[in-house]
């Protein structure tokens, strides 16, 4: 069998009775899989399965519904606050349209939130499409998964050797949460679309994306110079580091690129990515001992150095935001 990412088993970092030699042993495991793949299953993440199945049968509720139904909360109507529906060739990651229709979901923001009310990018009300229970099981699921989030944040820190709470005292303490559902149609590009993947080469921008998958498959992860699938495995999650826990850790924990293939399986495919990210605010630093990080650009899929990055989670993103939807980069403020 062709490697994959490691499952680990983070029930004791989950569980606040644990033992401090189990919780160590969970964190060893992620530390492991942080450093070699960057990417990891979890098991005994305590996210109750009838929660998860709950949000799935929404996802393809919505992604059932008509074109022009879905197209009644545009991601246009969702403006700097990046939510709403877009349709499948819309997304552009490496410059190239995914053949991927989504919603994007976060915390939900009231209009009054200071944030909100200055024009804070990614921060908002989210736009609820009209399926019963979609609101309330949505805002519970990201809750559900937020907690989970500061649980692998604890492990990460002890994996590191810092203190359990370092995480929460530097960025963590009201992170940026991101959910978006992903259908990867099984029907193919129109020759118009020059799509060549459901997701192309990309890493992600935060701490942790911590992705729900159904059993179709198609995501894949570089190691090293060579590329594995990462398959659906029952009741697990796919954890991956992103850029700002790389740039953390001084390229300690990897931010790896991955990618998703056109799905030709016959049958449409369900993702669903949580993005557990800092603060806006934060300013972005090393953790202690991590060592000044070697210059990664040659590796990265951005030709970037991510270890020269200085600045907030803000500025990280909003510089990135751009890149993926041009339309909403017209309507972003002028950074810098
Ligand atoms: O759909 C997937 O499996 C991965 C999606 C992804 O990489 C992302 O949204 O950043
Ligand atoms: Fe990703």
């Amino acid at each position: 069998m062709r490697a994959q990412p490691p499952l680990v088993d983070v029930s004791a970092l989950v569980d606040p009775h644990a033992g401090m030699a189990a919780r160590a042993a969970a964190a060893r495991d992620m530390d492991a899989a942080a450093r070699s793949w960057g990417f990891f299953y979890v098991s005994g993440h305590g996210v109750d399965a009838r929660l998860v199945g709950e949000v799935e049968r929404l996802a393809r509720a919505f992604f059932a519904l008509d074109e022009a139904e879905k197209m009644r909360i545009p991601m246009a109507a969702g403006g700097t606050a990046w939510r709403g529906f877009f349709p499948a060739g819309g997304e552009l990651t490496s410059g190239r349209p995914d053949w991927k229709e989504g919603l994007y979901l976060g915390s939900e923001l009231p209009p009054e939130h200071p944030r909100v009310r200055d024009g804070v990018i990614l921060h908002g009300p989210n736009l609820w499409p009209a399926i019963p229970g979609f609101r309330e099981t949505v805002l519970a699921y990201i809750d559900a998964l937020e907690a989970l989030g500061h649980a692998l944040m604890r492990g990460c820190a002890l994996g590191l050797g810092l203190p359990e709470s370092y995480f929460d005292e530097h960025g963590t303490h009201d992170p940026l949460l991101l959910l978006r559902f992903f259908n990867y149609p099984t029907r193919p590009a129109p020759e118009d679309v020059p799509a060549a993947w459901g997701v192309g080469e990309h890493t992600d921008y935060g701490l942790l994306t911590i992705l729900w998958q159904d059993d179709v498959g198609g995501l894949q992860v570089r190691k090293d110079e060579d590329w594995f699938d990462a398959p659906p495995i029952a009741g697990t999650f796919v954890c991956n580091i992103g850029d700002m826990l790389d740039r953390m850790t001084g390229g300690r924990y990897r931010s790896v690129p991955h990618r998703v293939a056109i799905n030709t399986s016959g049958r449409d495919r369900l993702s669903i990515p949580l993005f557990f990210d800092p603060d806006f605010d934060t300013v972005i630093a090393p953790v202690p001992g991590a060592g000044p990080g070697q210059d990664d650009s040659g590796r990265r899929w951005d030709g970037a150095n991510l270890q020269a990055f200085h600045g907030t989670y803000g500025d990280y993103v909003t510089a990135k935001v751009g890149k993926v939807f041009p339309e909403l980069r017209r309507s972003l403020p002028k950074a810098g």
